[in-house]
């Protein structure tokens, strides 16, 4: 569908995917080409350094930033963003977006998540800021249903919600959109866990990052046994 991508250069919607993407599996890879079609932008996909609110990831950030460019490098309208392990210091969202809010004051932009994510949005730092720093897009995560959110939550979900992706290019930030793409299962944590086991997780992910895992030896022992790069 690279076609359907908005490819003139107009300033447009800047759409950030953050995850640790430890590592990178379908399931992301699914919610990512399903914004990326709906919204007809470009999708960049940002590791977290040092992600807040979880343990230490089991692979390194460099080999999580290498699965990623793995997975996208045939994927159209796919990237990989660098800029939360260009900085030190723990990943918050509201940090990444303030500094690109100082080079970009006016630009519309969105954070993609999953529907987990945004259920426990109200533990992020300053999680009331993200709402003039960003527009959200929400994927809806299979055991994750959003009418049953606390009730600050759900009523941002109320007065900013829209359906029409349009609304998102009309402002820099503050609006929710729902991506209602059909559901993918795969969880990071159990694509770990069945490394680990010596189970079959292969076609979770992409060939070239199952190769990846192989070659380094990653996610055996259910931590970060990995040789280096
Ligand atoms: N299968 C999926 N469907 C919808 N959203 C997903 C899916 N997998 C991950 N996400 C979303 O992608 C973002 C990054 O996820 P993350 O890198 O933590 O992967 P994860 O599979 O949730 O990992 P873990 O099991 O280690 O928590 C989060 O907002 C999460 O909600
Ligand atoms: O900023 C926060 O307080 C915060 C708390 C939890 C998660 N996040 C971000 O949300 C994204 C998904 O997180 P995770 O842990 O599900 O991979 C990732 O970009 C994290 O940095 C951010």
């Amino acid at each position: 569908m690279s076609g359907a991508v908005e490819t003139s250069g107009r300033p447009g919607l800047l759409l950030l995917y953050g995850g640790t993407f430890d590592p990178v599996h379908n399931g992301h890879l699914a919610i990512a080409r399903a914004a990326r079609d709906r919204l007809r932008r470009p999708v960049r996909m940002m590791p977290a350094a040092d992600p807040p609110h979880r343990p230490p990831p089991g692979a390194d950030a460099r080999h999580r930033a290498a699965m990623l460019r793995l997975a996208v490098a045939e994927e159209p309208g796919l990237s990989v963003d660098l800029r939360e392990l260009e900085r030190d210091g723990r990943s918050y969202t509201v940090d990444t977006l303030r500094a690109l809010r100082r080079a970009e004051p006016a630009a519309p932009v969105a954070l993609l998540m999953g529907a987990d994510s945004f259920a426990g949005l109200m533990s992020w730092k300053d999680w009331r800021d993200l709402f003039s720093l960003a527009h959200l897009v929400v994927a809806e995560r299979a055991g994750n249903a959003l009418d049953d959110l606390p009730a600050p939550l759900a009523a941002e979900l109320d007065a900013r919600g829209c359906a029409d992706p349009a609304a998102l290019e009309g402002g820099p930030a503050g609006r929710i959109l729902r991506l209602g793409q059909p559901l993918s299962g795969e969880s990071a944590t159990g694509l770990r866990a069945l490394v680990a086991a010596g189970g079959d997780w292969r076609a979770l992910v992409p060939a070239p990052v199952a190769g990846y895992i192989d070659r380094h030896g990653l996610y055996r022992d259910g931590g970060d046994t990995a040789a280096p790069l």
